[in-house]
């Protein structure tokens, strides 16, 4: 579980982060998205104990991070994946992290097999890609077998085998019960990813919402009729927002599915087609994000 309750955070001129609630429960996968300098990074820090918040509190399983035990055990991070020693090898680097936080030099092994890192494992960090780089992040993360996960933009750099296999880990730490919040830019990154979403927008929380709602919110109708501007003129009267298609159906805004049936029935109209349309993840995302883009190419 991770708790966030009116984080703010402030630099200098800036306002990072401001008065952002959130929980992120166990056993389900929380994507983490908002448009670049929304706040994402800021926030998975504070509740890293890693940037100290201006106002309000960011704690991990109860208590602030700092006051974890063995915080390895409990909680793995993907925060800056260039922190680490060029000239050390991927093993050697695994094995000082495990060292330090009195977990054994199996979890190594294990770790190495699991993201798929085998083959260069005894060579130096120096000369790994973004993705191998990446991958050796999770490793990381995963080395204290812990219960809670953040991982900051894990995907970066991936090419799309390695996109497909972050997504399974992902939905497998999740059925095993852990906590796990995963941060994107990319609204495409987390369809069939994550569960549930919480958004963010210049510093702000614009939607703590389950990713089937969101699809829902942007739903429309779909109807056709032989008898169309007497079906389209019926719908205007019981409320609804009705847009002819260049096909002949009418996207209907306002009213079920359901309800279009039964004004089509009570207006005697034949109905030929029905259903409801789902928006697009994207869609629906830019929706959200429309306004609270800080950074947009060709803005002054
Ligand atoms: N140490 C800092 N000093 C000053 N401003 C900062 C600092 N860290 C972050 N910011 C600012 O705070 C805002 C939020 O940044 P943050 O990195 O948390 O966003 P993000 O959502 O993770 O973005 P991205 O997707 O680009 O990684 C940005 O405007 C950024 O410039």
């Amino acid at each position: 579980m991770i708790e966030v309750d009116g984080l703010t955070k402030r630099y200098r001129t800036r306002v990072a982060v401001e008065d952002v609630s959130f929980t992120v429960p166990p056993g389900r996968v929380t994507g983490f998205l908002g448009p670049n300098g929304s706040g994402k990074t800021t926030t998975m820090r504070c509740v890293l104990g890693l940037t100290r918040p201006t106002a309000g509190t960011a704690t991990v399983l109860g208590v602030p991070y700092r006051q974890l035990d063995v915080p390895m055990r409990r909680v793995g991070a993907l925060v800056d994946p260039r922190a680490r020693h060029p000239g050390r090898t991927a093993y050697a680097h695994l094995l000082a992290l495990a060292q330090s936080n009195g977990l054994p030099a199996s979890r190594v092994d294990d770790v190495v097999d699991l993201v798929g890192l085998g083959a260069v494992a005894h060579e130096r960090v120096r000369g790994f890609s973004l993705g191998m780089g990446q991958r050796l992040g999770i490793a990381a993360a995963l080395l204290g077998d812990p219960e809670v996960l953040l991982l900051d933009e894990p995907v970066n750099g991936l090419d799309p085998e390695g996109i497909r296999w972050v997504r399974g880990l992902l939905r497998d730490l999740a059925v095993e019960g852990r906590t796990v919040l995963v941060s994107s830019h990319l609204m495409s990154e987390m369809e069939d990813t994550a569960d549930h979403l919480v958004v963010l927008g210049r510093g702000r929380l614009l939607a703590d919402v389950a990713m089937a709602d969101l699809l829902g919110r942007g739903a429309s109708v779909r109807v056709r009729s032989p008898r169309a501007p007497v079906l389209a003129a019926a719908l205007h009267r019981a409320g609804a927002a009705v847009s002819p298609q260049p096909d002949g159906a009418l996207r209907v805004d306002g009213l079920s599915a359901a309800a279009v049936g039964d004004v089509a029935f009570a207006a005697g109209v034949p109905v030929h087609e029905l259903a409801t349309v789902t928006a697009s993840l994207e869609a629906a995302y830019l929706a959200l994000t429309g306004e609270d883009v800080e950074y947009r190419a060709g803005a002054a």
